[in-house]
């Protein structure tokens, strides 16, 4: 194992990951772990060089006060203690500062002198033990992996390869509401350049049937889903000796889907929505990591930029773009104006500083004129908004030019289109997709 790692044990603190990331700020690996980890578990864990018991204000659990097993301070690990002020007339509490300078003053002496741990951390060392970890688990083991193309499952699968080859089967699954060249990249870096073990399936046609003449936006999405869930099925019954299933689960997801001591923010789908029926041990390799250390782990493993820093794309994809009954003549245009706006906002380094950006198409038509003709056909909406959190959204300011670039570009290189509007609706009233 290359990395020293300070394990963080969740007493009911807020600030968990705060803390994490300041010790990762320092160089040194640090993962978060249940209060209720047993010693054994503890020292199972690769390079632990000391422990953090870190408390705060949802430290009650079913009515009685959280701690940690008491052996844990008898392991030889040093163990600190703190805990985050949140009763303003509690006067013992402990002031642990909340700036990431200020933390990182205050961990040094007991990371480094304490501790003697070393500032190893890095994507090399990260991606090194992970693969040493993995191939531990696995064996000669197969892996199953469903591979969107998305930041999270592209990057483990960058990460299993290196570990077990044509051991892991990545399952792509094309149900025809991909953005343009987004299934022929997924099969030109995995199967063309990393060589993986690619089950491509185009099940186009068959998303598209079942969607003919569906309008409700909740119906289309349950037929996405659901039916994603049948072809992966149907995929995975055809393969033999499977042991694992791979997901691209990070350390936000297990936040958001709740950890023993926070709230559940949402539920995070078990990946693809895969049936609870399907026995595998799960490989989780991500599991520790933030988005930005994923995107740094997928560019050191490799990866294209473009997947990398691919923007967050909604699970049912161009579906809820193309409004009401999708048809094929709509879905075209979704799928040409997407990437025509994608490819102006790169140009003009938009991109880096814009969070979503995409096209809408809706079921209606408008009279327009080309060529002394009349014309009557779909218009074509634009979006573009930043948020922080996805709760609320504002809409970027988007300077002229650009706009009339990629309104001339569309009326022009799009089939079936012949206006181009921009959406000023920041988030509320609005929702940053239109389905
Ligand atoms: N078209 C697809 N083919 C294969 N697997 C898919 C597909 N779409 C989604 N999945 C699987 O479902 C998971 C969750 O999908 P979702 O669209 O919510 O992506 P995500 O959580 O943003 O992750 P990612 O960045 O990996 O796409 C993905 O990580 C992937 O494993």
């Amino acid at each position: 194992m290359q990395q020293d790692m300070i394990v963080i044990l969740d007493l009911g603190s807020t600030e968990n990951t705060v803390l994490a990331r300041a010790i990762r700020a320092l160089g040194v690996y640090s993962e978060i772990y249940p209060h209720d980890i047993t010693p054994e578990e503890l020292k199972r864990l690769p390079n632990v060089k000391g422990v953090i018991l870190n408390g705060g204000k949802n430290n009650v659990i079913d009515g009685k006060e959280i701690d940690v097993d008491p052996e844990l301070y008898h392991t030889g690990i040093p163990v600190l203690a703190v805990s985050h002020p949140y009763d303003p007339d509690d006067s013992d509490a402990v002031v642990w500062p909340h700036k990431e300078s200020a933390l990182k003053e205050a961990l040094k002496p007991f990371v480094f002198d304490v501790c003697h741990a070393q500032p190893n951390w890095n994507m090399e060392n990260f991606i090194a033990d992970q693969i040493e970890l993995i191939k531990q688990q696995v064996g000669d083991k197969k892996v199953l992996l469903a591979l969107s193309g998305g930041v999270d499952s592209s990057v483990v699968a960058a990460l299993l390869i290196r570990a077990i080859g044509k051991n892991l089967v990545c399952v792509h699954v094309n149900h025809g509401l991909m953005r343009k060249g987004e299934s022929e990249s997924v099969v030109e870096v995995f199967q063309n350049q990393l060589n993986a073990n690619l089950i491509y399936v185009d099940a186009s046609d068959r998303f598209l049937d079942k969607l003919k003449g569906v309008s409700d936006p909740e119906e289309k999405r349950k037929i996405i889903g659901g039916e994603f869930i049948r072809v992966f099925e149907e995929e995975a019954g055809k393969l033999d000796g499977i042991d694992y299933l791979a997901q691209g689960t990070i350390y936000p997801d297990i936040v958001e889907s709740g950890t023993k001591t926070a709230k559940t923010v949402k539920s995070h789908h078990n990946v693809g929505g895969l049936p609870e029926d399907m026995q595998f041990a799960l490989i989780e390799p991500l599991k520790q990591l933030f988005k930005d250390e994923v995107r740094a782990c997928g560019l050191a493993l490799g990866l294209p930029e473009s997947m990398v820093y691919r923007q967050p794309f909604p699970g049912p994809g161009l579906g809820v773009r193309c409004l009401g009954a999708i048809t094929r003549e709509r879905l075209e245009a979704v799928r040409d104006s997407d990437a025509i706006l994608r490819e102006e906002f790169h140009n003009e380094g938009l991109d880096k500083c814009v969070w979503q950006y995409f096209t809408v198409v809706p079921d209606f038509q408008s009279v327009g004129v080309r060529d002394n003709a009349r014309t009557f056909e779909y218009p074509v909406i634009l979006r573009a908004v930043n948020t922080v959190d996805a709760m609320t959204a504002t809409i970027e300011e988007i300077p002229w030019p650009v706009l009339h670039k990629i309104t001339e570009r569309i009326i022009n290189e799009v089939a079936g289109v012949n206006r181009v509007c921009y959406d000023l609706t920041p988030k509320p009233t609005g929702t940053i997709e239109w389905e």
